[in-house]
């Protein structure tokens, strides 16, 4: 039965992921009406040139964004992307009670808060589970699956587009600017694809998640992020020769100090994770993330994390929610900051290295270099030696410390007569401390 008023919905944006969602929203309107309730209604759908869309019902295209989020809509489904105006324009919907639905983490790594309070103050809905990790149901898991319980850490996958890039560097050797090209032309890439490959996207996606993972305000600003320009192919074959590849990692977890004050970490970089970690088999543009909880133990999610399609899922899925909150009279979460816990900067943060050096290959080397890392109070976990003519190659894997002592480390390494080069330095995870 589907007898209630039809929800209204403004579409802002028809690129990559709205294209998708109109055609679904066209192609299972009876089935989408069935769950919600009501008809959900495409009522206009802004564009930046609507001569350009043959494909689209003409009389719904308008050039006017801001113009039909103003008119009789229930629902603002925001697919453009960027920070203004889109911001502007999220919060006038809001502000009249009408919901939103958007797969904008840009925006929402930065303005969250203030869009979350414009939400609750109109009673209306703020939902975004496409926003991270694309198709995977993950945000609502957070922000209600696992409401009563404690979550210690979230750890994964997040931007398609450089796992796609890794992948192809680690299984075939293909080069970067080519494999990039592909992802664009894929729908993986933003916009500006330098967000990806920067570490920008998932550093976004690292505050959502540590946000609604540990109840407090994190923003993009507040994560660590390195991208994966400076991973070489010596790297991906470093990390080969000692059974390992190498994956851009979100980290979010929650560190309790000695005198037993919380924290959050949240960070972006490249690390190196051995072959057999479940998430060292995350190939192409899927996403995959690991929860940890008090009380649920290990949680994987998996699936296609970009891409319009599996993206447009995630975006109905909160439009059936947000529709049927309107049908029934209800509303969704809200946003749950009451921790307010403090970001722990980087430097603090406990982290492992694995550090590949070629050295002068004479007897004393290794304990030189051994007493640098000991004068940081790093300790070692690991060391292989290898001799080549005149210099010898040297892997050391540490056990956790901060990382700045970690860093500082490396740069006093670096400046040894016996260390020729630094050839390789990356973060390990996923292995016995
Ligand atoms: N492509 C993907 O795999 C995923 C994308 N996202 C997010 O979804 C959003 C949309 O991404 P895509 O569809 O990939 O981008 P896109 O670049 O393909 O589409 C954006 C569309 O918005 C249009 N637009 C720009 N300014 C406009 C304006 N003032 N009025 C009307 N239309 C305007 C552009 O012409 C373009 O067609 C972004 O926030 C992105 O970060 C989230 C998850 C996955
Ligand atoms: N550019 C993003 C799209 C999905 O969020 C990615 O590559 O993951
Ligand atoms: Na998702």
């Amino acid at each position: 039965m589907t007898e209630g008023k039809a929800v209204k919905v403004a579409l802002l944006g028809c690129g990559t992921v709205g294209s998708e969602v109109a055609r679904l929203l066209t192609e299972q309107a009876d089935e989408l009406a069935a769950r919600a309730g009501a008809p959900v209604e495409l009522a206009g759908i802004a564009v930046r040139r609507p001569g350009k869309h043959p494909e689209l019902p003409q009389h719904l295209l308008t050039s006017d964004a801001a113009g039909l989020v103003e008119s009789d809509v229930d629902v603002v489904v925001e697919l453009i992307g960027g920070i203004e105006p889109v911001r502007g324009w999220l919060l006038a919907a809001l502000r009249k009670g009408k919901s939103v639905v958007t797969a904008n983490k840009a925006l929402l790594s930065e303005y969250s808060a203030e869009l979350s309070e414009a939400a609750d103050s109109a009673g209306a809905d703020l939902y975004f589970e496409a926003a991270v990790a694309g198709a995977i149901p993950l945000l609502r898991p957070l922000r209600e699956s696992l409401a009563g319980d404690r979550i210690t850490k979230v750890m994964g996958i997040v931007n398609g587009t450089t796992n796609f890039i890794l992948s192809a560097m680690d299984s075939t050797g293909a080069g970067y600017a080519e494999t990039l090209e592909e992802a664009s032309r894929l729908g993986y890439a933003e916009a500006d694809p330098t967000a990806d490959v920067d570490g920008y996207d998932a550093a976004a996606k690292a505050a959502i998640l540590a946000s609604l993972a540990f109840h407090s305000r994190v923003t993009a600003s507040d994560v660590h992020r390195e991208g994966i320009g400076e991973v070489s192919s010596f790297d991906i074959a470093a990390a080969k020769a000692l059974g390992r590849t190498v994956k851009l990692l979100a980290i979010c977890e929650r560190v309790t100090a000695d005198d037993g004050t919380e924290s959050v970490s949240a960070r972006v970089h490249p690390v190196m994770i051995p072959r057999g970690h479940p998430l060292a088999s995350v190939g192409g543009a899927f996403n995959a993330v690991f929860v940890e909880a008090d009380a649920a133990g290990e949680l994987m999610f998996y699936g296609q994390g970009a891409g319009g399609a599996p993206t447009a899922s995630a975006v109905l899925g909160d439009l059936v929610a947000v529709a049927r909150n309107r049908v029934l009279g209800g509303r969704g979460p809200r946003e749950s900051a009451h921790a307010a816990l403090p970001v722990r900067p980087m430097g603090q943060t406990p982290t492992r290295y694995h550090v590949s050096l070629d050295v002068a290959d004479r007897p004393g080397v290794l304990a030189q270099v051994a007493h640098v890392f000991a004068a940081h109070d790093v300790s070692i976990a690991a060391v292989r030696q290898r001799d080549r003519t005149s210099t010898a190659s040297l892997v050391i894997v540490t056990h956790l410390a901060p990382d700045a002592a970690l860093e500082a480390t490396v740069e006093e390494i670096g400046k040894m007569d016996v260390v020729h080069e630094v050839v390789s330095v990356m973060r390990v995870e996923g292995e016995d401390q």
